[in-house]
This record gives C-alpha cells, sequence and structure tokens, in this order.
C-alpha cells in the first residue's frame, strides 16, 4: 500500500479533531493506545531478556506522555524501564503518569543523562514529536539529542525522531537514524528519510471517515495488535 505522508499542520489539525467535540477523544485515551503501540513495537522488536534495561527519554509534551505511557507497559510486559525526565512540566496529565511508574519502583532521573544511557539496553526516544520547531534543540534535551547522535545503543523513536525537522527530516544536529519508528496516527513527512530497520504505525484509533477526509488510508492491523509493521 502507498502511504501517504502527513505534514506537520495536517498532523496538528487530526490531533485536534480527534480531541474535539467531532472526535470525542480526550488526549488521555489516544496517548494511552500511543504508548501502548510503542510498547508493542519494542515488545515485538526487542527481547526482554536480552534488552531488559529500557531508557524512556522523556520531553516536555504530548511526545512525552506517549513515553511515560509506554513505560508502565513495558514494565507489566516484564523489561525494567527507567525514565529520564530532565523537565517535568506542572501539568496533571504527566504528574499522574509519572505516579503510574513510580508506583512500579520504575526509576525516575533527571541529571547524570549519560551515565544512565550507559546502563541501559534499548532506548525510547520520546523527547519531540510532530510539534518540534527551530533548529537548534534547547536544553535540557540538547543533551540527549547529541548523545543519541553518538550512542551504539538501538534507538525506539516515537512519532519522529527527536530533533528531526518535522517535514524535511533530519537536520542540524539531530541527523541521527533511529532502529525503530513508530509513526503515530499516519506517517509524517520526515518518515520518508527514516533508514532504520522497523518501522511500525501505531495509534490504532482513527476513524475511517477521518481517515479519508485528510487523505490517507489505515492499514489493516493483524488482530488485537496495536501495531503494524509498514513496509
Ligand atoms: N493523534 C495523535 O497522533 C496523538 C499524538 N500524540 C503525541 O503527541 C505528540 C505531539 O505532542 P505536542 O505536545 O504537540 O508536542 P511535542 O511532544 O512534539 O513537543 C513539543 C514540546 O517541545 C518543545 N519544543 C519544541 N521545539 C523545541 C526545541 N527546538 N527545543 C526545545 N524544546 C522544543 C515545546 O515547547 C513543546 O513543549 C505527537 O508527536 C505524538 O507523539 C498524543 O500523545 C496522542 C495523540
Ligand atoms: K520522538
Amino acid at each position: 500500500m502507498s502511504f501517504k505522508f502527513l505534514s506537520q499542520k495536517v498532523a496538528q489539525l487530526i490531533d485536534e479533531e480527534l480531541m474535539g467535540a467531532s472526535g470525542g477523544f480526550s488526549v488521555d485515551q489516544l496517548m494511552e493506545l500511543a504508548g501502548l503501540s510503542v510498547a508493542q513495537a519494542v515488545q515485538k522488536t526487542y527481547n526482554s531478556e536480552k534488552y531488559s534495561r529500557v531508557l524512556v527519554c522523556v520531553g516536555p509534551g504530548n511526545n512525552g506522555g506517549d513515553g511515560l505511557v509506554a513505560a508502565r507497559h513495558l514494565y507489566h510486559f516484564g523489561y525494567k524501564p527507567s525514565l529520564y525526565y530532565p523537565k517535568q512540566p506542572n501539568k496533571d496529565l504527566y504528574q499522574r503518569l509519572v505516579k503510574q511508574c513510580q508506583n512500579l519502583g520504575v526509576p525516575v532521573y533527571e541529571s547524570a543523562f549519560v551515565s544512565h544511557l550507559n546502563e541501559a539496553d534499548v532506548v525510547i526516544d520520546s523527547v519531540f514529536g510532530f510539534s518540534f520547531h527551530g533548529n537548534q534543540v534547547r536544553e535540557p534535551f540538547k543533551e540527549i539529542v547529541q548523545a543519541f547522535q553518538t550512542t551504539s545503543l538501538p534507538i525506539v523513536s516515537v512519532d519522529i525522531p527527536s530533533g528531526w525537522d518535522v517535514e524535511k527530516g533530519p537536520s542540524g544536529e539531530a541527523t541521527f537514524q533511529p532502529d525503530v519508528l513508530v509513526s503515530l496516527t499516519a506517517p509524517k513527512i520526515c518518515a520518508e528519510f527514516f533508514k532504520g530497520k522497523h518501522h511500525f504505525l501505531g495509534g490504532r484509533f482513527v476513524p475511517p471517515l477521518l481517515a479519508k477526509k485528510y487523505g490517507f488510508q489505515v492499514p489493516h492491523f493483524p488482530g488485537a495488535d496495536q501495531v503494524v509493521e509498514l513496509n
């Protein structure tokens, strides 16, 4: 199936429509399904024996929220997740998601990123999603993206490899290639520059009429899977 890639603007419009009066979803619901997709993509790709230590890098927006949800599911899937969360917004939803992880004994780190990275087997990049803008990554996230540039660990990027231009792709200080990309709702234009091993589509919540309105199709997801691998 040929795949339509969404522009940043359309991705934001779809997000708003899904969470508006016509869509009826709450952000909690979409984030829960998005985060579950990410956890399932990790489980399908990385064996929890060999890749048990998962460092989830959490950004300041909803992309970060997806990572918080994924961390919780990965714990229940038998992984040993930890959170690197250097800038925790004062927002009820994120605070509840962190609390849910802390109740499972998931460690939450706010500094010494590289030392925690060296303790991990796989890294989840849930720093920035489709609202990233500008060609400079501001601290405290610059350090994370710079480490993504040089680490030999497998990286799983949620929706957008963080620091990439949402449309132009690798740019400036973010030219790393994640092993896995989990596009949510539909791939964004930058996904055309993805050269990693596995491209999954997650976010199994798009009504066909909404997809039709924005000119894309929802592919067949196998059984009860929350992700489908795109070729
Ligand atoms: N329907 C869906 O597809 C859903 C997608 N989800 C996820 O939500 C993100 C988009 O979330 P949003 O809160 O709009 O923004 P981001 O998380 O992408 O990050 C924006 C955040 O980052 C800051 N920022 C922007 N540019 C920079 C920069 N150059 N340097 C430093 N900081 C920057 C900005 O201030 C914001 O705070 C989407 O990608 C999906 O992952 C939902 O979870 C579920 C529904
Ligand atoms: K990301």
